[in-house]
């Protein structure tokens, strides 16, 4: 129960409502317990009696009772409910900050659709048992003794015959705890697959519709959904196997304590009023096993959740601050490799390889090579996505490690094909990184940007709502206000990728002004897509396999080094013609 202990650390902030709702419980146990003795006096002293008074007295009394027991079970549900949604809450924050900070490496290896399985249906089961299960706990033991006592007191030979049925009720209760542990936890494994497998779906559904693969998803959702049914199929099963049989046993104590019971009191050896009162409380004996039975499985399924959240929490971040680290001051912007190497987590080899080289501020440094060469893997390195295995990434001579990621971060602008827009108006896309840019700022970087011209359109203008309930953008508008939310933050290194999603030639055009624009005064970096990128370079890395096999201008390279001309041919063979006859019809 390690995750259940750490989860109940929640509860410290609502004790105060943790301890009413327990209070408010107590007070409605006690009511449920005086009930019983209250029927009793009916039966014997009013009915038996031919007592019209005690009877409108005890009537009375009845309904006082049970509506002090409404009360409290109002104020026991309402602060429960208090205390559960409070530590639902604080779960959620704990657990989306941590997957915030949480490294590239970890989200390189989790599911979507599984860390949001987390941070709903996990939360919400752990709620329920921290905030309210364990409330029930306690006080089902409570009622249990309570009752108990009240048992023995009033009819021990009775309480001896229905406590004969207490051992095989608790080996058929044993053995559901036992089935039910395993189950539990998998049935909420299953609801994480099946979350992956739509979450994914839902994420890459154009793609399913240009490949028509809607039948093979459905297939392999059907399959998924099929499987979680099955599991909870099988939890239902033993729930109501279970349970039947428990009250089958439960009821043959019943059933023993009537013919006893009826014997005593044709004897004479007790009053009706008290019969009725000691099979009311069995009744009450038996409640709460039940409700331990449900709690059992409550807390099951629980810590289950609660050790997948506290795994989300405890999981490590491999890049994180060093203890004491400075906060980078304004940087010019070189950037130096000295003998990087590099693997991801769980790969057997390197992926780059003792890479050196310096990029001086102001500097554009294109990066070519093969697919799967290493091109990404060297741009992720500089504002720290990973940390290298070997060697050190250095920025004005400063090791990348030794400095605080956010100020590392702040300094650099990143501008990659694949845009990613947040729902929220268009002036809030470019100020994203920061938000407290005015709008003269917001619009001087959407001119640059190229973006003004298409703004105009917008019904709205920059308050116009973008993403996912807001107008559409096409790919070539998204990239250039991804351009724009750069450009605002005004960073000293850029890191970006010069192609442009499939667009006019243009809007084409009109992106190459804008990231000309942007790469204006800063040491960029660009995985070159275009022959034009690469010869007006500063400097060329060419990669081969994680290697660095040469790194200069475009002419010298294409002086000493065979390779790059091929390799220029193969990627921009037909581009590099095309410019050449630009080139010379501008001439
Ligand atoms: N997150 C990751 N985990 C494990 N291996 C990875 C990861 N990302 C990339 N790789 C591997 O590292 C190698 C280099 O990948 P990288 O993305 O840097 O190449 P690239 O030159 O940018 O390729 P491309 O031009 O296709 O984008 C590849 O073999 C790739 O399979």
């Amino acid at each position: 129960m390690k995750g259940i202990r750490r989860a109940l650390q929640y509860l410290r902030k609502y004790s105060l409502s943790a301890l009413g709702a327990f209070l408010s419980l107590l007070v409605v146990n006690a009511a449920n317990l005086y009930t019983p003795q209250l029927l009793r006096q009916v039966i014997d002293d009013g009915i038996t009696s031919m007592n019209m008074g005690r009877i409108w007295a005890l009537a009375g009394l009845l309904v006082a009772v049970a509506a002090l027991r409404g009360v409290f079970n109002f104020l026991q549900g309402y602060l429960s409910e208090v205390t559960s949604q409070g530590i639902a809450y604080e779960l959620r924050n704990a657990i989306f900050d941590r997957l915030q900070r949480l490294s590239f490496s970890y989200h390189d290896q989790s599911q979507t659709g599984k860390l949001m399985t987390r941070m709903t249906s996990d939360v919400e089961l752990v709620r329920m048992f921290v905030g309210n299960g364990l409330l029930q706990l306690v006080s089902a033991v409570l009622l249990l003794v309570g009752t108990l006592v009240i048992l023995f007191s009033m009819n021990a030979l009775l309480t001896g015959i229905f406590l004969l049925m207490i051992p095989p009720i608790l080996v058929v209760f044993f053995l559901f705890v036992r089935g039910i542990m395993p189950l539990s936890k998998s049935v909420q494994q299953k609801l994480g697959e099946l979350n992956a497998v739509l979450q994914e779906n839902l994420a890459g559904i154009r793609v399913v519709k240009a490949f028509a693969r809607e039948d093979y998803e459905q297939q392999r959702f059907g399959v998924r959904n099929s499987e979680y049914l099955g599991e909870n199929l099988k939890l239902i099963r033993l729930f109501s196997s279970s349970f039947p049989l428990i009250f089958f046993i439960a009821n043959l104590g019943v059933v023993g304590v009537v013919w006893v019971g009826g014997g005593q009191v044709i004897r004479e050896m007790m009053s009706l009023g008290e019969l009725v009162a000691f099979v009311g409380y069995q009744g009450f004996f038996l409640m709460p096993v039940f409700m331990l039975g449900f709690i059992g499985s409550a807390m099951s399924r629980a810590e289950a959740s609660a050790q997948r959240l506290f795994e989300v929490m405890d999981a490590e971040l491999e890049v994180k601050n060093k203890p004491g680290a400075q906060a980078l001051a304004a940087i010019q912007g070189k950037v130096s490799f000295e003998g990087v190497s590099f693997r991801y987590a769980g790969s057997e080899q390197d992926v780059i390889s003792d890479i050196s080289f310096e990029a001086q501020p102001n500097q554009t440094v294109a990066i070519l090579g093969r697919t799967g060469s290493g091109k990404s893997t060297i741009i992720n390195l500089i504002p720290r996505f990973y940390d290298v295995t070997q060697g050190r990434v250095c920025i004005d001579g400063v090791d990348v490690r030794e400095v605080t990621l956010e100020s590392l971060r702040s300094q650099i602008g990143i501008v990659l094909q694949e845009t990613t827009l947040f729902s929220g108006t268009l002036r809030e896309n470019i100020a994203y990184g920061r938000p407290e840019a005015s709008l003269e700022e917001v619009e001087e970087a959407a001119r640059a940007a190229q973006v003004e011209d298409f703004v105009r359109e917008l019904p709205e203008g920059y308050d116009t709502l973008i993403g996912e309930r807001g107008v559409g953008l096409s790919g070539g508008q998204k990239q250039r206000v991804a351009i724009a939310r750069a450009l605002l933050v005004n960073p000293r290194i850029l890191i970006m990728d010069d192609s442009t999603s499939s667009v006019d030639s243009e809007t084409e055009y009109k992106i190459q002004r804008a990231l000309e624009q942007l790469r204006q005064g800063r040491t960029t970096f660009v995985i070159a897509q275009r022959i034009s990128t690469v010869r007006n370079a500063d400097l060329i890395l060419l990669l081969d396999q994680g290697q660095l096999i040469a790194q200069g201008t475009h002419k010298e390279l294409m002086d000493c080094c065979e390779i790059y001309a091929e390799l220029l041919a193969t990627q921009f063979g037909d581009q590099a013609e095309l410019e050449a006859a630009l080139e010379e019809a501008v001439r």
